[in-house]
């Protein structure tokens, strides 16, 4: 049994962890990073990437199929072992890049462990070694969640941790959780050719505001159905399973459950930390430099539920990582524009915060009338863009339009410049192009905010370009 000694000591071998231990070192410190596997990032494992790599291939089959409406005819066959093995193929790739970065770290960083908190700044790991630490960063990221029902019916169940191993398409899937994780999936396979059903207690998709979920789910219930408002029951059925709720069933060979991903947190025995933890068990910590209470430990990534997304769990692994080195000498960080997107079709995004109630204006544009999504045959959605009603600033929009990824970051780049609607109706629009579209909600809030539009720019609609305001 060792006791190593260390300034810095990250727990956790993800993108928050390793970027943790990267900048405690680049700050001068001594570190240890502690996983049990070192198998690579959920992004690169089971999370962004292959998701996205599936999605390809459904975009793929989605585009033949639609092409004749275009006049141009043909007729996908989806082989799906083909596409599951190229979805392991290059997310191997992305894995690969991952370890190599691993095996790149000076030696004797790496203890391959899981670990706990004795004390303080003492971490026992199952190894039965200990590691007494000046620092330490907590960086466990989260873990799918199992309602209890479906504990019955484990056989049949995936998880974003299976479901890319599979080495075929199941004929049907059952889809528990309409957040980003379960609706990137559930029309990924759709498309793919796979009978899809998707149920979620709530009564949101994809964690968006009510019009843009509306919007949203009025697209995807055309290929698929989405229960909201339900918690259906599973159980076994000949090879399958079945789910039952009020007044239906259906049978499915598997079930996908994407019900969230708590913190990995459980077996921290994070009371002897000395942490004040919230109602959920997570530590409270302090966003602008990580730091969990007054304790020499920060947290970061997905492991403190704030904002888990990948650039989010890098930088915070950033700030974490130089603040435990420097510790008590902590720098505090001002926090980027919130920004999330789900990859689905079109894509839903939130972006700043949604003001509710007065003081603001919401300027609206609506996709279903566009200019390019038009040319493209994808005239579906809207955005929603809000602002301080006293001076036109931005501060928030939410989306569910073609190229969403794309309009979201530049509201994100816009609002985090403080702009106004006016500043960013100043700025180049290329036509034809989807962005144009913004044009028609900045005006609105232009409109409503009395706000004067700049004097030498020509804004008002060109034909096929803007889309037009939604009532309401
Ligand atoms: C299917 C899916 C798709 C996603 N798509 C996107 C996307 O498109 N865009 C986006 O921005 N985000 C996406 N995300 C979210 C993103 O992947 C996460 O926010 C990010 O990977 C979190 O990184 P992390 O470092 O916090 O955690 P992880 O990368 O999970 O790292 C945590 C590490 O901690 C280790 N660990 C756990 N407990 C212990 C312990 N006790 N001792 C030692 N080590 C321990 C684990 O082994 C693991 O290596 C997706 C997530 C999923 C699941
Ligand atoms: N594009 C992206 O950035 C992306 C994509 C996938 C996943 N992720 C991340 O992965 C994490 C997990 O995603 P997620 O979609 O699973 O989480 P989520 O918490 O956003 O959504 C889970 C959904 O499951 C529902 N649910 C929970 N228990 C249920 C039950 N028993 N029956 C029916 N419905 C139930 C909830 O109402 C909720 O809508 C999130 O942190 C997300 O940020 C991000």
């Amino acid at each position: 049994m060792a006791t190593y000694n260390t300034d810095v000591a990250v727990i956790g071998a993800g993108t928050a962890g390793l970027a943790a231990e990267h900048h405690a070192r680049q700050a001068g410190a001594t570190t240890l990073l502690i996983d049990p596997a070192f198998a690579g990032t959920t992004c690169a494992t089971v999370g962004c990437m292959p998701s996205k790599l599936l999605i390809a291939a459904a975009d793929a089959a989605h585009g033949a199929r639609k092409a004749r409406d275009l006049g141009v005819m043909a007729e996908p066959r989806v082989d799906g072992r083909a596409v599951l093995k190229r979805v392991r193929r290059l997310r191997d790739d992305f894995v690969r890049g991952v370890r190599q970065s691993i095996d790149a770290l000076p030696e004797g960083t790496c203890l391959k462990a899981c670990a706990r908190f004795e004390a303080s700044g003492v971490l026992v790991l199952d190894t039965g070694d200990r590691v007494e630490a000046r620092a330490v960063v907590i960086a466990t990221g989260a873990g799918p969640a199992l309602p209890k029902p479906y504990e019955a019916v484990k056989d049949h169940l995936l998880t974003n941790e299976t479901i890319f191993e599979l080495e075929d398409l199941p004929e049907s899937l059952g889809v528990i959780g309409a957040g980003p994780l379960g609706l990137e999936l559930a029309q990924a396979m759709h498309r793919l050719g796979v009978r899809v059903k998707v149920f979620d207690a709530g009564d949101r998709l994809a964690g968006l505001p009510p019009r843009a979920s509306e919007a949203l789910h009025r697209v995807l219930t055309k290929a698929f159905l989405i229960r909201l408002g339900c918690k259906p029951e599973p159980s076994e059925r000949n090879a399958g399973v079945a789910l039952t709720w009020e007044g239906g069933e259906a049978c499915f060979d598997k079930l996908l459950v994407a019900a969230g991903r708590p913190p990995n947190l459980s077996g921290l025995d994070l009371e002897k930390a000395g942490l004040e933890l919230d109602e959920y068990g997570t530590p409270r910590f302090d966003p602008g430099t990580m730091q969990c209470g007054d304790a020499p430990i920060f947290i970061a990534g997905d492991a403190n539920h704030d904002r888990p997304v990948l650039h989010e769990a890098s930088d915070e692994g950033t700030v974490a990582g130089r603040n435990a080195a420097a510790w008590p000498d902590l720098r505090r960080t001002a926090r980027k524009v919130p920004l999330s997107i789900a990859f689905t079709r079109p894509e839903g995004a939130v972006i700043g915060s949604i003001p509710d109630g007065p003081g603001h204006v919401c300027g609206k544009v609506d996709y279903g009338d566009q200019g390019r999504a038009k040319v493209e045959g994808r005239v579906q959605g809207l955005a929603h863009i809000y602002a301080r009603a006293s001076d036109g600033r931005l501060v928030g929009a939410a989306l569910c339009a073609p190229g969403g990824e794309h309009l979201a970051h530049l509201l994100a780049w816009a609002i985090q410049c403080e702009m106004t609607a006016s500043d960013m109706l100043g700025l180049p629009f290329y036509h034809p192009v989807l962005e144009e579209g913004l044009k028609t909600a900045l005006r609105d809030v232009c409109r409503q905010a009395g706000l004067a539009r700049p004097w030498q720019r020509n804004d008002d609609p060109l034909p096929g370009s803007d889309g037009g305001v939604p009532e309401g």
